[in-house]
């Protein structure tokens, strides 16, 4: 992610129109993205985020410094224009912990309403997940689209899936989100489901049969799912013992662009988050060395957990490499905490262990300087968790202090500028080589030092 990317806004994502919902499956057309958001005023279900304007809402507590506020406001925003819409607004309440029933309390509530309605702003976007009942009451109070963090996500993930599995997982995701959120509002469903009122058992509710819809949806993309993970995984078996190599880091960091470098690829990069959805896998020979390597999703703060888990068969290829390659955004304020978030899904998805390359990118744009008076570092240690200018460390402070904490190479590059693309290869080609000759001891051995 930019570190300022507040700016290059308006036209975001409005040419992806043609990649909406593409989750759609069976001939139901985007069908659990539609009703995932309803447009309360109109009775009319669509996501559709582009061409609107979008009012964010943050929640932070009360120990939360201002400038980490305002960056998560920023991802917030970046997320929101990458889903097409224009922020025209960021409401701020300090609270020890949301509000149960409205998660902003009564006097903001007013003031945010006050503020769609004087702006016609066409939906509110929360920088957490809101409960069920958070949710209806909100969209009772506000009367526009409200949207939590969860659901702009899978919105975007929606929009960027193109293979099978990738969309079968989006659609997984948006229905396990709708699920809980079924209520008496929802029952529109009932059109869908062929059957008519005459159908239903007796004294079952029209949320009951919402609720076997959904589910019956949900375990039918299940079952295709492991269909199709049964073919990747014959795929993956025909690749036989070739090392592999996965590319992981937090979203924007440059992933695809070290991709196309390395295997002169042509994935998908941009400056918007979360271009990447489908996991890409090119075979790459350095210096006479083989490897496949893999682009994948990237990882993001509260990234949803039920994402997380229907995404299984992308992440697979995470699990399943020799070697991860972790790419950081060092241009970024809080590369640190992306760092940690990182390690922690990595964490989670049982990839914690795995032999791992540090490689941080963008120093191209990395700046010594303090460029805003809220600017935060969060280098541990290098400064607190206040809203003073600080300075950042000198790219040589941070190798030093890196090399010290991990007791491996640690690289600095520019994928964009090229630099030290030579050294990444290197180390690439040498740690690959490794792998390659403690798995085949016999056979050939290629010389690590050689690969140099
Ligand atoms: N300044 C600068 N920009 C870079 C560099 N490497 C990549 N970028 C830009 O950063 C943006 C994101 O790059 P991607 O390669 O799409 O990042 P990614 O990690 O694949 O992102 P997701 O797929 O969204 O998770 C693009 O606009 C790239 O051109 C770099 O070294 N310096
Ligand atoms: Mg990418």
């Amino acid at each position: 992610m930019a570190s300022k990317p507040s700016p290059k806004s308006n036209n975001g994502g409005k040419a992806q129109n043609s990649t909406r919902h593409p989750g759609a499956v069976d001939g139901v057309k985007g069908r659990a993205g539609r009703i995932l958001t309803k447009a309360a005023q109109n009775g009319t279900y669509d996501t559709s985020t582009d061409d609107e304007t979008a009012v964010l809402v943050a929640v932070p507590d009360k120990r939360q410094a201002d400038a980490r506020t305002q960056e998560y406001l920023d991802e917030l925003a970046f997320l929101a224009e990458t889903a097409g819409a224009t922020v025209t607004k960021r409401f701020i309440q300090r609270l020890d912990k949301p509000d149960i029933r409205t998660f902003v309390g009564e006097g903001k509530l007013a003031e945010i309403k006050a503020y769609v309605e004087h702006t016609k702003a066409s939906m509110v976007i929360f920088d957490d997940d809101l409960s069920p009942s958070q949710l209806r009451n909100l969209e009772a109070e506000l009367k526009v689209k409200i949207v939590d963090r969860s659901l702009l996500i899978i919105d975007i993930f929606a929009r960027r899936a193109k293979t099978a599995t990738a969309q079968t997982q989006v659609e997984l995701a948006q229905y396990q989100y709708l699920l809980p959120r079924l209520t008496g509002l929802w029952s529109h469903l009932d059109k869908q489901r062929g059957g008519g009122v005459a159908q239903r058992g007796p004294g079952e509710t029209e949320i009951e049969t919402d609720r076997r819809v959904v589910n019956d949806r949900i375990a039918l993309l299940k079952e295709r799912l492991k269909d199709l993970d049964r073919q990747s995984q014959t795929q993956r078996k025909s690749r036989g013992g070739t090392v592999r190599v996965a590319l992981v880091g937090y979203t924007n960091v440059g992933k695809s662009t070290i991709m196309n470098l390395l295997s002169r690829a042509d994935v998908f990069a941009e400056n918007k988050l979360f271009a990447t959805v489908d996991s890409t896998v090119r075979k790459v020979v350095l210096e006479t060395v083989p490897f496949l390597l893999s682009d994948t999703v990237g990882f993001i703060r509260k990234l949803p957990t039920r994402l997380i888990e229907s995404f299984k068969s992308t992440l697979d290829e995470i699990r399943e490499a020799d070697l991860l390659v972790h790419v950081v955004d060092i241009s970024h304020p809080s590369f640190e905490e992306h760092i940690a978030v990182v390690n922690d899904t990595l964490k989670d998805i049982g990839a914690a262990d795995k032999p791992t390359l540090l490689i941080f990118n963008k120093i191209d744009q990395y700046n010594t300087e303090a460029t805003e008076p809220e600017y935060h570092t969060g280098f541990e240690g290098m400064n607190a968790e206040d809203d003073e200018a600080a300075a950042r460390p000198t790219l040589e402070q941070f190798q030093a202090t890196y090399m010290a904490k991990l007791h491996d190479p640690v690289i600095f590059i520019s994928a964009q500028e090229r630099t030290n693309i030579d050294e990444l290869r290197a180390l690439l080609t040498r740690r690959v080589s490794a792998i390659h000759n403690e798995r085949y001891p016999s056979v050939h051995p290629i010389r690590e030092d050689e690969a140099e």
